[in-house]
């Protein structure tokens, strides 16, 4: 197997990333939580030109010392709120659980969680998952990536601004040991798609439930035959404006004979933007792939 591809030195300037900064201020009990808290669970991380969520090139993170303790590490991107990964440590505490985010008020309450619940094996880090992965995080030192419910971007001028594309996929190579598992979930069909299909394409990954949930039983067989997200309440919908329809991207569309869905992962509890998604009437899929 060839190892990922080289990844230039700085290509984080010039790209589109998946985020917008939005709401970075904090206020009250999380202003506070940041104050008190960061210095025991915020990783420290150079910047480049003072950019709050990038990472000077040549920064390699320690990750025993960030820990304190040497143990297997699951990275969750995207960590939102903080609730995955708070509840997915205090089960498993023999782990080191890190929660990679880029908006300031989610990582307050993530360390408010923290020490709530006393946990000692999670670390927050402020920074572009993607440029964390092409440097920062050593080579194979995760035994887990996550990455549940990306921001899916509906509108297709901005579908390269979605995080999980090829590049994205090389990079969790990178930092995935051999035989480690990158798990996934989004709510929207097209984006499950892209998903499969970038994942698939990767001579790095293998699916652990190929061919799995074809036909009627494809999440998304069900998500095309319901017309769910071509509905109102299926994508958001802002006042005066028509709902925004994601269409049917997939290269079967009608029925899904590829499968390829994973089982809700257990140690996946539902967060509140996944409580949303249900509550509105979608889908949520599933992808699981080991490292080859
Ligand atoms: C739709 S939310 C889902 C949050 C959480 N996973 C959940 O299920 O509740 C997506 C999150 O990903 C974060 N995000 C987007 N791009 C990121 C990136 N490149 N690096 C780190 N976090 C990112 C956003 O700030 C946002 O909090």
């Amino acid at each position: 197997m060839e190892p990922p591809t080289q990844i230039p030195d700085q290509p984080f300037r010039t790209q589109p990333v998946s985020f917008v900064r939005r709401g970075s201020r904090l206020q009250g009990r999380r202003r506070e939580a940041w104050e008190e808290l960061a210095e025991d669970f915020l990783l420290d991380v150079p910047r480049v030109h003072g950019a709050d969520t990038s990472v000077a090139p040549g920064f390699v993170l320690d990750i025993d010392a960030a820990f304190s303790r040497s143990a297997p590490l699951i990275i969750e991107v995207g960590s939102g709120l903080g609730e995955a990964v708070a509840s997915a440590a205090t089960l498993d505490p023999d782990r080191n659980y890190l929660a990679l985010e880029v908006y300031r008020p989610g990582l307050a309450q993530t360390m408010l969680r923290i020490s709530q619940e006393e946990l000692t094996n999670v670390r927050t880090s402020q920074v572009n998952a993607a440029e964390a992965f092409a440097g920062m995080i050593p080579e194979s030192s995760a035994v887990e990536v996550w990455t549940f419910f990306p921001d899916p971007w509906h509108k297709t001028r901005h579908h390269k601004r979605r995080l999980v594309k090829e590049d994205y996929v090389e990079l969790v190579a990178r930092v995935l040991q051999p035989g480690g598992v990158f798990r996934l979930a989004t709510d929207w069909s097209s984006y499950a798609v892209q998903m499969r299909a970038v994942l698939d394409a990767s001579g790095h990954f293998e699916n652990l439930h190929d061919g799995e949930r074809s036909g009627a039983r494809s999440p998304l067989t069900q998500v095309w035959e319901s017309g769910v997200e071509t509905v109102v309440g299926g994508a958001p919908v802002r006042e005066g404006k028509d709902p925004v329809s994601t269409g049917n991207t997939g290269i079967n569309e009608g029925i899904d004979t590829l499968g390829g869905w994973a089982p809700r992962f257990d140690g996946r509890i539902p967060t509140s933007f996944e409580n949303k998604a249900l509550t509105a009437g979608r889908m949520v899929f599933d992808l699981a792939y080991r490292r080859r």
